[in-house]
């Protein structure tokens, strides 16, 4: 059965809270933008792709179930307040305020003629957002594709293994996923030895989100805590030799400076140490051609009680009672916190960022252009970097 963290219909919303991941699996119902900002800044949906599509249809549904102006600039009005609501549930991922401005293009144009009413304005917007989650997972797909085939292409033959970081598969995007999506790709082509996740401290995406998607799938993976991806490098462990590591995105700069979950930066590092290729999987609607550079990203920081405390069932040292789930501190009581959400990987330690159009490459002088990604279209000119781009 096909994993779905977001449940659309018209006039209905449902998103798998993700809180509750791997133990037990209830899906929230999301009636309006505000309910909408809400799940994202609690993470009860999180993911740089599925922030910006729960957002865009926690608006739609609003939009579906609310009696609304028949004045077509009225109703663009109400559309463009909201969307810059939504954008302020959180700030690293450029997917959100990406959705938000061609969305906000889509309403403009079709407000603009007199003729048109509030119903066409509401239509045109709830047809956009519903498009979001099919043409997520095409991109997806092709991310799978060509990160895969490059990752084979790279490697030193036989099947591979590789190392993600943090969640970044259908519980992440509209499905499929992005980095493993690449893993799923290498899997479905029978070229995957092993995946190798991390538990991705402080709020564990990788052991509670990323080992359930696995398991769920049945890819062969191992949860590896955060510090020993390093070793793993070293090791003559289980991997033998592990091809790639391979990572989201939030945001990749215009100089392919990438942000994403705090630990990616360290990662990085260990594999241009041991010689490891380094590749950042993100859709183009995760490149933002508008920030210069990584220093420019604003990086979120969330409260200290995410890494403090943990949550889940209790244990008897037996079963799980997953009827009770319970709240443990972790931490000396009084101690000082700092809890960024996210890092930034500086264009240098990465060897390419895989997109649903191609891999991009850095060109002779070691700079990524990015520009061509933006412009190419699947069918169309392909950029001149090696693997399609
Ligand atoms: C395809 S998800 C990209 C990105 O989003 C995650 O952050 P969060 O769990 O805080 O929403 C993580 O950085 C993933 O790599």
């Amino acid at each position: 059965m096909v994993l779905q963290a977001i449940r659309y219909a018209p006039g209905s919303l449902q998103i798998l809270n993700q809180l509750k991941l791997p133990h037990q699996e209830e899906y929230d119902e999301i009636k309006t933008a505000e309910d909408g900002w809400h799940a994202i800044k609690d993470m009860r949906t999180r993911g740089a792709p599925a922030i910006a599509i729960v957002a865009a249809l926690s608006l739609a549904v609003e939009i579906q179930t609310t009696a609304l102006s028949p004045n077509a600039e009225e109703v663009a009005a109400f559309i463009i307040e909201k969307l810059n609501y939504l954008v302020t549930s959180r700030p690293t991922a450029v997917n959100l305020a990406d959705a938000a401005r061609k969305l906000t293009k889509v309403v403009e144009l079709v407000a603009r003629p007199a003729s048109n009413s509030g119903a066409a304005v509401s239509k045109a917007y709830c047809d956009a957002a519903a498009q979001m989650l099919i043409d997520d997972v095409a991109d997806n797909q092709g991310i799978g594709k060509y990160g895969a085939e490059w990752i084979v292409k790279h490697s030193q033959g036989g099947k591979v293994s590789v190392v993600t970081h943090c969640n970044t598969g259908s519980l992440a995007t509209a499905g499929y996923g992005t980095a493993l999506g690449v893993i799923r790709s290498l899997h479905a082509t029978n070229a995957l030895k092993r995946a190798f996740c991390t538990e991705t401290r402080p709020y564990n995406q990788g052991s509670r989100l990323t080992a359930f998607e696995l398991v769920h799938d049945n890819i062969p993976a191992t949860l590896i805590t955060d510090s020993m991806a390093s070793a793993l490098l070293r090791l003559k462990g289980p991997s033998e030799r592990i091809s790639a590591i391979v990572v989201g995105a939030d945001r990749v700069a215009a100089n392919g400076d990438t942000a994403n979950k705090i630990g990616t930066y360290q990662l990085a590092i260990t594999a241009k140490y041991h010689g490891v290729k380094f590749l950042v999987a993100a859709p183009r609607t995760t490149i933002d051609l508008g920030t210069k550079s990584g220093a420019d990203i604003v990086i979120e920081e969330r409260p200290g009680k995410e890494m403090t405390m943990i949550k889940g069932p209790r244990f008897d040292g037996v079963d799980l009672d997953l009827s009770q789930a319970e709240t443990i501190s972790i931490a000396a009581q009084g101690i000082d916190v700092w809890n960024p959400a996210f890092d930034v990987t500086p264009a240098e330690l990465i060897d390419g960022i895989i997109t649903e159009v191609g891999v991009v490459e850095k060109d002779a002088n070691g700079v990524f252009d990015l520009t061509l990604a933006m412009e190419a279209h699947s069918e169309s000119i392909k950029p001149t970097t090696v693997g399609g781009l």
